[in-house]
């Protein structure tokens, strides 16, 4: 693997983005789709890694899925009964949590496993809460095994999921074909990337699946979905705007103006929440008929968050903090630990070996501004690692991320739009020039 020359910009970036669709979404239209009772279509898919996991996954366990071959972003979904087979999670967090669920459908062994890196990631909440619902599961993490008779009770379980919103999103996708439903109960420090759980709660609803939230029942930290019927829907994927933030930023570190179409004027994306993070930092923000336009200040400020909710954002916050002129805190992100790689150890190093000034706290990263040097960026098989090294790159020559490639995540190409946003803008130098 080579590493990549993050081209750096000596001048303002002037470009306009589009963005394919949301992992989180598609991920999920993909499992409600498979158990639906008819067929469903899924139009501006996200084709990356961890969605094409899931259909490759979906489709050994006993669900159709055809890809329009003049346009693989559009696919047809035909339910079928789910059955034994093998999953590759890779480091998909949505898969090795969403999938669990469906295979305790399952009239067979269904058996996960992923990439080295995915056997530490948390999965244990999850499996044991499928197996207080009455599902034959052997393992505490990757590799595992579920093991079904075709239905499971479901019914009342407590679980702590402060580590991931995905241990309830995950149970909540499925939930409506058991027998009981669910009802979760939360017991623990608070649930992060709660905007996740809502998109869970929205997209079930539009199939026509009853579910409570905590604001419904008035029960804190207690979501119920109601066994019955799943629709069949026509979904329309939004953009991915977690993916747009890195396109953002350069806007915000060189003092450009980037454009993002197609913004969603509301969405339970956490990617929404750069709007504000990017003008707390000094750009000027604007959705102005469903184009997101970033301008960039003269510096940049350092900003004080709690990014629980949008921790998914932390990576693309920590590059433009290490590149402001004032310090930063970023807080409530402990649950970080737990996603691809470490990401507090991660970022703390990273910019450390640029020269910059992070430290790890309890919950967060605090960073204070400092030079930076060129140097090798390490991406740890994390996607918003990498992006977040060509961030840092744009302002500072000399930046090399070790694997570029691992974008393929949830953005495969990445280089290339990258390169495109450069190319409309004068002066820059390195692997896109
Ligand atoms: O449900 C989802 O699609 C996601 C939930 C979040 O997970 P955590 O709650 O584990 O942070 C987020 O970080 C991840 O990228 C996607
Ligand atoms: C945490 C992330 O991914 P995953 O869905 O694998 O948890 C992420 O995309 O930032």
């Amino acid at each position: 693997m080579s590493t990549w020359p993050a081209p750096t910009s000596s001048s303002p970036v002037h470009a306009t983005v589009t963005l394919p669709g949301s992992k989180s979404i598609t991920n999920r239209a993909l499992i409600i789709s498979a158990l639906a009772s008819g067929r469903s279509t899924v139009a501006g898919t996200l084709r990356s890694r961890d969605t094409d996991l899931m259909i490759s996954a979906l489709r050994e366990i006993g669900t159709g899925i055809d890809i329009d071959s003049d346009d693989p972003t559009s696919l047809t979904v035909h339910p079928g009964i789910v059955r034994g087979g093998a999953v590759d999670c890779g480091l998909a967090g949505t898969v090795m949590r969403f999938l669990p669920p469906l295979a305790a459908l399952a009239t067979g062994t269904v058996s996960f496993d992923g990439d080295e890196q995915a056997r530490t990631r948390p999965l244990d909440t999850i499996l044991s809460a499928l197996r207080a619902l009455g599902a034959d599961v052997d393992g505490d993490a990757l590799p595992f095994t579920v093991t079904g008779t075709g239905r499971l009770r479901g019914g009342t379980v407590d679980i702590d999921a402060s580590g991931s919103s995905q241990f309830v999103s995950g149970l909540m996708l499925s939930a409506a074909r058991f027998d009981e439903g669910i009802t979760i109960h939360h017991v623990g420090k608070p649930v992060p990337s709660m905007p996740h759980i809502q998109m869970t709660v929205e997209m079930l609803r539009h199939a026509g699946v009853l579910v409570d939230t905590p604001a419904d029942s008035g029960d804190a930290d207690t979501w119920r979905v109601h066994p019955g019927p799943v629709d069949a829907v026509d979904w329309v994927i939004e953009p991915d705007l977690s993916n747009a933030t890195p396109f953002l930023a350069a806007a915000a570190v060189t003092g450009g103006e980037v454009r993002v179409p197609n913004w969603p004027s509301s969405t339970t994306q956490p990617g929404d929440a750069i709007r504000h993070i990017l003008a707390t930092m000094g750009a000027t923000v604007e959705l102005d008929g469903g184009i997101l336009v970033v301008r960039g200040p003269k510096a940049l400020r350092g900003i004080d968050i709690d990014l629980h909710d949008v921790g998914e954002l932390t990576p693309t916050v920590a590059a433009l903090a290490a590149l402001a002129d004032s310090p930063s805190h970023l807080r409530g992100i402990a649950h970080l630990r737990g996603h691809e790689t470490d990401r507090l150890a991660a970022l703390v190093t990273e910019i450390g070996r640029l020269g910059g000034n992070a430290i790890e706290t309890d919950d967060g990263l605090d960073i204070t501004p400092a030079a930076l040097n060129g140097g090798v960026w390490h991406a740890y098989a994390d996607h918003r690692m990498a992006t977040a090294g060509a961030i840092v790159g744009l302002a500072v020559p000399g930046v090399h991320v070790d694997d570029i490639g691992t974008t393929s995540k949830t953005l495969p190409g990445f280089e290339l739009l990258w390169a495109d946003m450069l190319a409309g803008s004068p002066a820059h130098e390195g692997s896109s020039s």
